[in-house]
C-alpha cells in the first residue's frame, strides 16, 4: 500500500462510524477529502439518510456540495454526533499537530464540541514526540505577527510567516488572519503549551490539538490499525 492507499483505507474506515441523522463535523485535507467524497456517495445512494456535515474550512464546503454531503453551519445544529479530520503529527498519547492546510481554528472549534473525534492518518504522520518534524501553525491576527514571532523566542521557537503559493504575500486563513509556523525543538508537554500559546494576545488559535482525539485510524502497510483510549 503507498500512502495514497492508505489514505483512503483509513477514510473508508471511518464511514462505520457513521449513522442516520448524524451531524458530522468535516475535516479539512487530503485525507478527509476522500472521506467527504465517500460519504457523498453513502447519501447519493440513499446508504445514509438525514446525514448533514459542518465543513471546517471552504476547502471542505466545496467538497462536500460537490460531493452531495448537505452542509450547515455550526449556528444552526444542537450539537456535533462526530468529527473526522486529519492531522500532521500524532505522538503516541494521542496528541495532535494539526493545521498544515491553515484550518486550525475551525477545526479545534468544531472537533472540540464532537461527541467523537475520528483521526484520519497514515503511518508517516506517527511521531515520538510532537515537533519531531512540523512546525506548529498558529492562526495570528495580522498586524499582531510580528510581535508574536519575537515573543515566540521565549519558547525557544523560531517563527516564520507562512507565505502563499498562488498569491503575492502571506497566506490568509479562511477568517481573514495569519499564520505562523513555530519550529519547537522538543514538546514535552503538549497540553501546556497549547494554553500557554493561546494566552498570547493576538494569537486566535493554535495547531497543537492535546487530549482531544477519541480514536485515530493509522494507515499502514499491512492494513488500517487503531490507537485509542
Ligand atoms: O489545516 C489542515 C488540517 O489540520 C489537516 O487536517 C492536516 O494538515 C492533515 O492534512 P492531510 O490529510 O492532507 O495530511
Amino acid at each position: 500500500m503507498n500512502v495514497e492507499e492508505m489514505k483512503k483505507a483509513v477514510a473508508k474506515e471511518a464511514l462505520k462510524f457513521i449513522e442516520d441523522e448524524m451531524v458530522v463535523g468535516l475535516g479539512t485535507g487530503s485525507t478527509t477529502a476522500y472521506f467527504i467524497k465517500y460519504l457523498g456517495k453513502l447519501i447519493m445512494d440513499g446508504e445514509l439518510e438525514e446525514v448533514y456535515g459542518v465543513p471546517t474550512s471552504y476547502q471542505a464546503r466545496l467538497l462536500a456540495l460537490e460531493a452531495g454531503v448537505p452542509v450547515v453551519g455550526l449556528d444552526e445544529v444542537d450539537a456535533i454526533d462526530i468529527a473526522v479530520d486529519g492531522a500532521d503529527e500524532v505522538d503516541p498519547q494521542m496528541n495532535l499537530i494539526k493545521g498544515r492546510g491553515a484550518a486550525l481554528t475551525m477545526e479545534k472549534i468544531i472537533e472540540y464540541r464532537a461527541g467523537m473525534f475520528v483521526v484520519l492518518v497514515d503511518e508517516t504522520k506517527l511521531v515520538e514526540w510532537l515537533g519531531q518534524k512540523m512546525p506548529v501553525p498558529i492562526e495570528v491576527v495580522p498586524v499582531a505577527w510580528r510581535a508574536i514571532a519575537e515573543e515566540l523566542e521565549v519558547f525557544n521557537a523560531t517563527a516564520q510567516l507562512r507565505m502563499a503559493e498562488k498569491k503575492d504575500g502571506p497566506v490568509v486563513t479562511d477568517n481573514g488572519n495569519f499564520i505562523l509556523d513555530a519550529k519547537f525543538h522538543r514538546i514535552e508537554d503538549p497540553l501546556d503549551l497549547e494554553i500557554e500559546l493561546n494566552n498570547i494576545p493576538g494569537v486566535v488559535e493554535n495547531g497543537i490539538f492535546a487530549d482531544i482525539a477519541d480514536l485515530v485510524l493509522v494507515g499502514t502497510k499491512d492494513g488500517v490499525k487503531r490507537m485509542e483510549r
